[in-house]
């Protein structure tokens, strides 16, 4: 009997991988990753070189998706030298809450000549922190008329999240808002190019959109937001949601043709990148909680019950398991904010690096693993890209004490380990302090990695 394979396409903030996965052992025969030729967009727009983005803009280039989809499946198919009847289906995960509005081809407006200088037709990456009024106006209004779905969302709202960045792009360019046929979060974007069907994920809505299973959208809200939100979830919001783990359509022609995939090959209903790693690591049980370390942290726990959890970003039902709740909280800062000081060393660690064959990364680590807790007598906050988990502010920013002459970069990068250690321990003392615990505790760090051990999937 042939072995069977399915593709997992993992889409971070950074870069696109595309794993070619044995389903019954979990085992990876073959990987591909493609940096975004674009990476993320913070000054000026890829067609106008003369843009100023303004501060805590952070968008994407959409053609940096298709370049992972395109170029990466057949790279990953090449190197696992298996043949294409052998895999199974494709299943997509993204960061959330990434925001594109496309048009009635669903199309990105930001592929459009008369669009493309509007940075508003571009793809708004999670971290795009610029919808601050829009979060405070949604924020006030939920509290004033004492919504409930906002205990679902830890009494708290992001600047990170779906709606914010429709309503930013509603009061900042009201022509792209009128021009869009829709909004799509990035990954059910990609499943449309996989498929030409439109299904958006429960995953990403519940988590970032204000959507559940039993009340669906908040519509009532919605129209008290703006005039032009009142049939927002009829227009540019439709679409079928699909849930997690199940078909969302069916490879097209055209991606068959682009993939040198088959045709009809089954593709999932896409799940936020964070979220799809917790059965990577084997965490698909209740009561564990699961950190998944990359450019962000995000700290993700099953339940069977739902649990109201001040400070959390979220939990929604269904949305990792069938069954069970999934909550979520987070760090927004933690890989961005080694690779940031990374950069910032004086030219001597380079070259100090280079010698010894390794990263600047591992040249620090190993300085900063000499040192004791706490023995340089710094101390750091690790909100240098605004704080997600307990306080859910993008406002907030990062902070180092304790400076003097003698200070040394292994100094200032374990000062920021150790205040990315208490960010979390925060978080851990806050989800716990209530009805929820753990019994298990695993890390995931950076997808491309291998976990320890595979659970038997089947
Ligand atoms: N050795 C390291 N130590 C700390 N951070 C690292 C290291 N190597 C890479 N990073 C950071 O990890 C992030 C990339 O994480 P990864 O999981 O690969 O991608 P993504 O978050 O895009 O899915 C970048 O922000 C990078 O600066
Ligand atoms: O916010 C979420 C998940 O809800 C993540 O997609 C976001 O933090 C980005 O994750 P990455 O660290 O880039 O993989």
């Amino acid at each position: 009997m042939m072995e069977k394979y399915s593709i997992g396409i993992d889409f971070g903030t950074e870069s696109g991988r595309v794993l070619i996965i044995h389903t019954a052992t979990g085992h990876i025969a073959a990987s591909s990753v493609i940096p975004y030729k674009h990476g993320v967009i913070t000054e000026k727009l890829p067609s106008d070189e003369n843009t100023k983005l303004p501060k805590d803009f952070a968008l994407q280039h959409p053609q940096d998706y298709l370049d992972v989809i395109y170029q990466g499946i057949p790279l990953a198919m090449e190197k696992a030298r298996i043949s294409k009847e052998a895999i199974v289906g494709i299943g997509v995960d993204f960061t959330s809450s990434t925001v594109l509005p496309v048009d009635n081809a669903l199309r990105p407006l930001c592929f459009q000549k008369k669009w493309q200088n509007n940075p508003h037709a571009w793809v708004k990456l999670w971290k795009h922190h610029s919808p601050k009024k829009e979060t405070d106006e949604i924020m006030k209004k939920a509290v004033s008329k004492k919504y409930n779905w906002l205990r679902k969302y830890g009494f708290n709202i992001s600047t990170e999240w779906f709606i914010p960045k429709c309503l930013e792009t509603l009061n900042a360019a009201p022509e792209v808002f009128e021009a869009a046929d829709m909004f799509l979060e990035a990954g059910d974007w990609v499943v449309s190019q996989l498929t030409n069907e439109v299904v958006r994920s429960n995953c990403s809505l519940g988590f970032k959109a204000f959507w559940n299973e039993d009340e669906g959208f908040p519509k009532l809200f919605f129209s008290e937001l703006s005039d032009s939100f009142t049939d927002i979830t009829k227009t540019k919001l439709r679409g079928r949601i699909g849930k997690i783990g199940e078909t969302a359509g069916y490879l097209s022609k055209e991606a068959a043709e682009k993939t040198g995939m088959p045709e009809k090959l089954p593709v999932a209903v896409a799940i936020i990148d964070a979220h799809a790693a917790l059965l990577g690591v084997g965490a698909a049980a209740s009561n564990q909680l699961t950190m998944i370390m990359g450019t962000s942290t995000c700290h993700i726990m099953l339940h069977e019950k739902e649990i109201e959890i001040p400070g959390i970003s979220g939990v929604v039902k269904d949305a990792i398991i069938p069954g069970l709740y999934a909550y979520e909280a987070g760090q927004s800062a933690v890989g961005d904010l080694f690779g940031w000081f990374a950069k910032q060393v004086p030219n001597t660690f380079l070259s100090d690096a280079n010698r010894m064959g390794i990263s600047v990364f591992d040249l620090l680590e190993k300085r900063a693993a000499r040192l004791q807790p706490g023995e340089s007598g710094l101390l750091a906050m690790d909100w240098h890209n605004g704080n997600r988990s307990v306080l859910s502010d993008s406002d907030l920013s990062g902070l180092i004490m304790g400076l003097t002459l003698q200070t040394k970069p292994e100094e200032i990068y374990r000062a920021y380990m150790e205040a990315t250690a208490f960010g979390a321990k925060i978080i851990l003392e806050t989800t716990t302090r209530g009805d929820y615990q753990f019994k298990r505790f695993l890390q995931q760090v950076g997808c491309h990695k291998k976990p320890a051990a595979y659970p038997n999937l089947r």
